[in-house]
C-alpha cells in the first residue's frame, strides 16, 4: 500500500496542481485547505483526502497534526506549500506581519516535521520533505521584508531537518521566483515582473510540479534548494 503524500495549501494554484499530479500518478494524497473552493471538491472526487487546516495559530497546527495522525500511519512525503505573500504596508502592524509570516512559513513546517517525523520514518523506502521557499531568500525583498525573512528561516529548516532525518528522509527546498501571476495583477506589474528573469516567462504550475517530482524521484539530493527562477540571478 503506497503511503500518501501530504500537500498543505492545496486548494488552488501550485498546491492543487501537485496534489492532482500525484493522484494522476496513482499516489494517494492528503491535502489541506483553508478556504473551501470548488477545486477542493474536485480534489476529493479525484480521490484526495481533504482536511480543513488554518495554520495561523498553534492550536490550528496541533489540530491538524491530530487529524493527520488519525488518518494515516505513514507518509511518502510532506510538501510544505501553504503560504501567504504579505507585503509591508502603512496600515499594517509590522509585528503582526512578521508574526504571521513566521507562523505560516516557519513554525508550521517546524511543528509538523517534528510531530510527524515517525510517519515518514515508518516506511521501507526513502521519504521526502519539501519546503516551498522563494528566490528572495537569496536577495531579500524591499516590499515583502517579513515574508522574505520567514522564507529564509524555512530555507534554514531544510538544512537542519536534512541533517536530523538522513538517511531515511530527504529534505529539500524549491525556491521559485515568478511562477504564476495572481488575479488582479496589473498589466504594468506583469510586464515589469516578466523582465526580471532571463527567460521572461511565467511558466505556470507545471514547472513547480516538475521540480517537486524531480526531488521525490532523485535518491541523491538532500539539504539543497532547487532554484526555479528563469535565470533571474543573472539579470
Ligand atoms: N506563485 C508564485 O509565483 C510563487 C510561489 N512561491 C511559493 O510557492 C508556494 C505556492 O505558491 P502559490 O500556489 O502561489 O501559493 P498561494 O498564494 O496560492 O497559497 C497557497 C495556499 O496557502 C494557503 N494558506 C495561506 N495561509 C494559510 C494558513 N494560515 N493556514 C492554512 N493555509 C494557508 C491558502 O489556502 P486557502 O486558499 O485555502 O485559504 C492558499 O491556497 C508558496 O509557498 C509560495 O510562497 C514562491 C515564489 C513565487
Ligand atoms: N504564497 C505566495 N507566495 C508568493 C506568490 C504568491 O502568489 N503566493 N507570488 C510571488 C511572486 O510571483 C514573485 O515571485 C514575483 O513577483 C512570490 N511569492
Amino acid at each position: 500500500m503506497t503511503s500518501p503524500i501530504l500537500v498543505t495549501g492545496a486548494s488552488q494554484r501550485i498546491g492543487l496542481a501537485f496534489a492532482m499530479h500525484c493522484l494522476e500518478q496513482g499516489t494517494p494524497v492528503i491535502a489541506t485547505y483553508r478556504t473551501r473552493r470548488p477545486a477542493v471538491d474536485n480534489l476529493q472526487e479525484a480521490g484526495a483526502r481533504c482536511f480543513y487546516a488554518d495554520f495561523a495559530t498553534n492550536a490550528g497546527i496541533d489540530a491538524f497534526i491530530s487529524t493527520l495522525r488519525e488518518e494515516t500511519a505513514s507518509l511518502r512525503a510532506i510538501i510544505h506549500n501553504a503560504s501567504d505573500w504579505l507585503p509591508e504596508s502603512p496600515d499594517s502592524d509590522p509585528a503582526e506581519v512578521m508574526a504571521a509570516m513566521m507562523q505560516i512559513h516557519c513554525t508550521t513546517p517546524y511543528r509538523i516535521n517534528l510531530a510527524c517525523r515517525d510517519l515518514l520514518e515508518n516506511s521501507d523506502s526513502v521519504t521526502d520533505i519539501v519546503h516551498m521557499t522563494d528566490y528572495v531568500v537569496e536577495k531579500g525583498s524591499a516590499k515583502h521584508i517579513a515574508y522574505a525573512a520567514s522564507k529564509a528561516a524555512l530555507e534554514n529548516l531544510t538544512l537542519s531537518f536534512a541533517r536530523l532525518l538522513a538517511p531515511q528522509v530527504k529534505v529539500n527546498s524549491v525556491a521559485p521566483s515568478l511562477i504564476m501571476f495572481n488575479e488582479g495583477d496589473s498589466e504594468a506589474y506583469r510586464e515589469k515582473t516578466l523582465k526580471k528573469s532571463l527567460l521572461g516567462i511565467a511558466p505556470g504550475e507545471t514547472a513547480a510540479v516538475q521540480a517537486l517530482q524531480f526531488l521525490l524521484d532523485n535518491p541523491y539530493v538532500t539539504g539543497r534548494s532547487i532554484g526555479l527562477d528563469g535565470g533571474r540571478p543573472l539579470v
